[in-house]
């Protein structure tokens, strides 16, 4: 009889899970001339490469081109779409994901200086994780798994077919209508991007805004626009799924105010109703790792699980799910584990962006917070208050600015609008240096350009008692 084939266990200095931000890791592990260990099940470069950030924005980037042609019209210029190409703008989005995700495994496989394993790892013990018929031990492991779609246990949801941030890049069709359910990050991004496509949009959430994390102006703006647009329903739930006869599925939704009920009939539902830890396909708890209620793994302000020598940082905590945030915790992490230090991280001036239309920016406390914890002063310019906003006909949207009322120091910042994305950097390199209105101040604005739109609103804000 065949014995059952045991590996030997192969030990490591280092094992980084997950090639996302996990890759930071690896760099730095290998720079310092340690031996390596890097699992990946796959997509290989992570969520942000394959099925996130990029994709996503390769996507939004022609919607918001169109939407930049059909705002024209304002200024004077007639102009018409006779067509998109759906299929040409899918597949170039699939062309540049698939050669980048190929060059970071050619370089995993090839690499001397590491060992890849592709495949899904699960802890067996403390510091040992089985991948395949594998067994690996390391000294010190980062887990940077990241998260996934959250699917909430909807009645008949398990008997249609829908779509999630992974699924929707496989489209070939653009859909003729469909159901975003959830208001959140990826449900306004997507609704940007089908409806500028030519799909019959309808948002569904459940709170009584979308973007619940925003400044609630922000939301109430962006609600207002993405309206003119599609049809947009806050406080209301999907109860229940079925087929369309015909193809299709229908939504029944309740109004959680009112009570009133309703269907909504649409060829494709899109999931965006949240992320999940992938900590359970780990199953950390077989290393005594601590894991919050909500899934993600715990750590402490150095990025270390209870577990001395076990980190975790990007989405696997569950903190600030974004890219840039999870690059700057392997900084963090990556110089407490590999280089001995003890550096804390700091989300205080974390920011992130939303590419809707318009666009939405924001880093710190929202004013309702700020005000919590100092007394404050806020100030708010709109885009059509300064020269180009003026030139661009921009007669909505705003940044709001937040400050501490007795020095003058920057709590937060909210901008809806064009390039709100780039417009908050110098609001988030003043926050990082725990800046005053005067960090940015100081510096000469050009004129006539969108940055004034800053200066405008912190000198509104100093200005406010
Ligand atoms: C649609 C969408 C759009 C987004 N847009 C933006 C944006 O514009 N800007 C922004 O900053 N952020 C954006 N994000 C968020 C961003 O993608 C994530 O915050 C970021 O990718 C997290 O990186 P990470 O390295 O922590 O995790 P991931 O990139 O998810 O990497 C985790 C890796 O671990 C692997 N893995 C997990 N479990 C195991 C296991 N048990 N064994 C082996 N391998 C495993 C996975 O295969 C994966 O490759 C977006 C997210 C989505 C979904
Ligand atoms: N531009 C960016 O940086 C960007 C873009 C996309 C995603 N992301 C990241 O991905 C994460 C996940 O995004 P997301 O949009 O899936 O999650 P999210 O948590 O931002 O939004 C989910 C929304 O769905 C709603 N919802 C949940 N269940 C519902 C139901 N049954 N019926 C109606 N509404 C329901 C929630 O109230 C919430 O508003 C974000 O937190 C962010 O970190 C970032």
């Amino acid at each position: 009889m065949n014995k059952p084939r045991v590996s030997p266990v192969r030990e490591y200095d280092i094992i980084i899970v997950g090639s996302g931000a996990g890759l930071d890791i690896l760099d730095m592990a290998v720079e310092h001339g340690h031996t390596v260990a890097l699992i990946d099940r796959g997509p290989i470069g992570g969520t942000c490469l394959n099925v996130g950030c990029i994709p996503s924005k390769m996507l939004i980037f022609p919607a918001d081109r169109i939407m930049e042609i059909r705002e024209s019209a304002k200024l004077g210029i007639d102009t018409a779409i006779p067509a998109i190409d759906f299929k040409a703008i899918m597949n170039r989005m699939r062309h540049l994901v698939n050669s980048d995700s190929a060059k970071i495994e050619k370089y995993l496989k090839e690499s001397k200086a590491l060992d890849f394993y592709h495949g899904e790892a699960e802890f067996i013990d403390d510091f040992t994780l089985a991948v395949g018929d594998e067994t690996i031990k390391g000294k010190q492991i980062y887990l940077v798994s990241g998260s996934r779609p959250l699917i909430p246990p909807i009645p008949g949801l398990d008997t249609v077919e829908y779509l999630t941030n992974e699924t929707l890049l496989d489209l070939e069709e653009v859909p003729k209508s469909m159901v975003v359910l959830g208001g959140g990050y990826i449900g306004v991004e997507y609704a940007h991007f089908f409806e500028a496509m030519g799909t019959d949009v309808t948002i569904i959430e459940m709170r009584s805004r979308l973007l619940p994390n925003e400044e609630p102006e922000v939301s109430a703006y962006l609600q207002m626009a993405l309206s003119r647009r599609m049809t947009v329903q806050t406080e209301c739930t999907a109860e229940s799924v079925e087929k369309a006869p015909g193809g299709g599925v229908i939504i029944h939704t309740g109004h959680s105010r009112t009570g009133m009920k309703a269907e909504i009939r649409a060829q494709r539902l899109l999931m965006a109703t949240g992320r999940r830890s992938n900590a359970d396909l780990l199953k950390v708890s077989r290393s005594g790792i601590a894991i919050a209620k909500n899934g993600y793994i715990k750590v402490n302000s150095r990025l270390e699980t209870n577990v001395k020598g076990i980190y975790a940082l990007g989405d696997a905590i569950g903190r600030e799910m974004f890219t840039h945030t999870a690059h700057a915790e392997a900084e963090i992490a990556g110089a407490n584990g590999i280089h001995g230090q003890h550096l804390r991280m700091d989300f205080t001036a974390s920011p992130h962006a939303v590419f809707t239309h318009p666009q939405i920016a924001s880093v710190g406390l929202l004013e309702e917070q700020a005000a919590q914890k100092f007394k404050i002063k806020v100030g708010r310019a709109d885009y059509g208050d300064i020269a180009l906003g003026s030139a661009m006909m921009q007669d909505e949207g705003f940044a709001k600015i937040i400050m501490e009322a007795r020095n003058n120091r920057i709590l937060g910042c909210h901008i809806i609008g064009p390039w709100a994305s780039v417009l908050i950097q110098e609001v988030i390199n003043a926050m990082a240096r725990r800046g005053t209105m005067d960090d940015i101040a100081a510096g000469i604005h050009i004129h006539p350009a969108l940055s004034e739109l800053i200066v405008k609103a912190l000198f509104n804000a100093a200005e406010a008692e």
